[in-house]
């Protein structure tokens, strides 16, 4: 099993390019369910999840055809991959691909909406709450569906008709089960009105890739969105906007470590909340038209008091990484987390480096120290893991963090997006 292995204690200089984003990708690539014809998605990310989706998609009968545009190994840009949903062969999700990544139960809404049918494993994913599906569920009924649980599948049938639109009121903010209806309801008969809709900017990418294959959707990125559906969708070209959650990482890693990086493609605009927090912790942070600039020079970290939101708040996908640099603050932070009951399997692998964290319920307390030691420890999930990278970076001496499989989830060429910035990492392989 590869490791990562880290020399802690340099600063981080210069430029790391921000690849398209994981959460956007995979809804984009899942749409291409919705038209016979073929969705070319532009910028998609080298990541394991999108290899799974491809997978998943190409069960169902998607053709998947990829032109990487990399020439050398320096080259960061992203792959445009081509996906073709001619004929759906197989409507059903099994349980050994779907239990490995959340995302892939989204197919439900596609292939419901296009075929009037789907069976779907209950999805996995990270392993941060117990993530039912209520929600979809309650709104694919809504739409017409009439759902059974079967052996550890959703089992969805529309109506002889189609599934028809309705009032789908979510009672908490859902980023995927929006997704999912927003897919659902375009290929419905007549209007569904989303109420509480999630307002991440992957809602208004999905959107915005829809409308280019003929969906009439108003209101994404707000909480109301008006759908009108259309009997069919064609074929589009879209480009996957930047991953929100990896330019957050790097400048968390940067406003730890100290240095100055630009985040080459990032928009500021796409994280004004974590930028906040960072320029209030003591980074500067500039957006310039090549991305989002991120400098701590001399100066210490300051302490914060987050608490996660759904966008526009604070990220909880920022929040382990948040920690990390609140650790090597100087004083008292106090990090709540609202989106997820299970988000601090973070803290017991941080105090392994020396962090000061204690746990009441939903917040951490963190009181700051002045160094952090280089440790062993272990990849837990996705965001939590590479809070761990951020803080071997930050440590004194050598940090190894094992399970590494969950940061290639989510985080494209990471040790070579860091070390040519000045960090002494690198994967140990086997
Ligand atoms: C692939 C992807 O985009 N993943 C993101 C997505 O996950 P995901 O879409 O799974 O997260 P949701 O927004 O659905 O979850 C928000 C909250 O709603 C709850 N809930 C959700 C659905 C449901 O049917 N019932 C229910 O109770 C969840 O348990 C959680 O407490 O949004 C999360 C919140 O920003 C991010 O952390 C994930 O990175
Ligand atoms: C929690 C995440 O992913 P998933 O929803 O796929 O588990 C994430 O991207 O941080």
């Amino acid at each position: 099993m590869d490791r990562i292995r880290i020399v802690g204690g340099a600063e981080l200089n210069g430029r790391i390019p921000i690849s398209g984003a994981k959460n956007a990708a995979l809804p984009l690539m899942i749409a291409s369910l919705l038209t016979p014809e073929t969705l070319t998605l532009d910028n998609v990310p080298r990541l394991a999840d999108v290899t799974l989706l491809k997978r998943i998609l190409g069960n169902h009968g998607v053709e998947v055809t990829v032109a990487g545009k990399r020439a050398t190994q320096d080259e960061f840009e992203g792959d445009t991959v081509k996906l073709t949903a001619g004929e759906i062969v197989d409507t059903t999700a099994p349980y050994d691909l779907v239990s490995r990544m959340r995302a892939s139960f989204w197919v439900i809404g596609p292939l419901l909406a296009r075929m009037g049918e789907a069976k779907v494993s209950l999805p996995g994913g990270c392993a941060i709450g117990t993530r039912p599906v209520d929600f979809f569920l309650t709104g694919l009924k809504t739409l017409g569906a009439s759902i059974d649980i079967e052996g550890g599948y959703a089992l969805a049938r529309a109506p002889s008709g189609g599934l028809t639109g309705g009032r789908v009121t979510f009672p908490k903010v859902s980023v995927g089960a929006t997704h999912v209806i927003l897919m659902a309801a375009s290929l419905a008969r007549g209007e569904t009105v989303i109420e509480n809709a999630a307002r991440e900017p992957e809602i208004r990418d999905l959107a915005d890739c829809l409308v280019k294959m003929g969906a009439r959707i108003e209101g994404a990125g707000a909480s109301t969105i008006h759908v009108q559906g259309v009997p069919a969708l064609h074929g589009a070209e879209h480009s996957v906007l930047p991953d929100r959650i990896e330019t957050g990482t790097y400048a968390m890693a940067v406003a730890m470590t100290g240095g100055d990086i630009l985040l080459e493609g990032a928009r500021r605009g796409l994280l004004d909340a974590a930028f906040d927090v960072l320029a209030e912790a003591g980074a500067t942070v500039t957006e310039t038209n090549e991305g989002v600039r991120v400098a701590r020079n001399g100066a210490g970290i300051s302490p914060v008091t987050v608490t996660t939101a759904p966008y526009p708040g604070f990220p909880t996908d920022l929040q382990a990484q948040l920690m990390a640099l609140a650790s090597r603050g100087a004083g008292r932070s106090s990090i709540t987390e609202t989106i997820f009951e299970n988000r601090f399997m973070h803290v017991a692998e941080l105090a392994r480096f020396g962090a000061r964290i204690s746990l009441d319920g939903d917040t951490a307390t963190i009181e700051g120290v002045d160094r952090l030691n280089g440790a062993p420890v272990m990849a837990t999930d996705l965001r939590a893991s590479v809070s761990l990278v951020i803080a071997g970076l930050a440590a004194e001496g050598e940090t190894i963090v094992n399970r590494v499989y969950h940061l290639d989830r989510g985080f494209e060429r990471l040790e070579a997006k860091l070390s040519r910035c000045g960090a002494t990492i690198e994967r140990l392989t086997g």
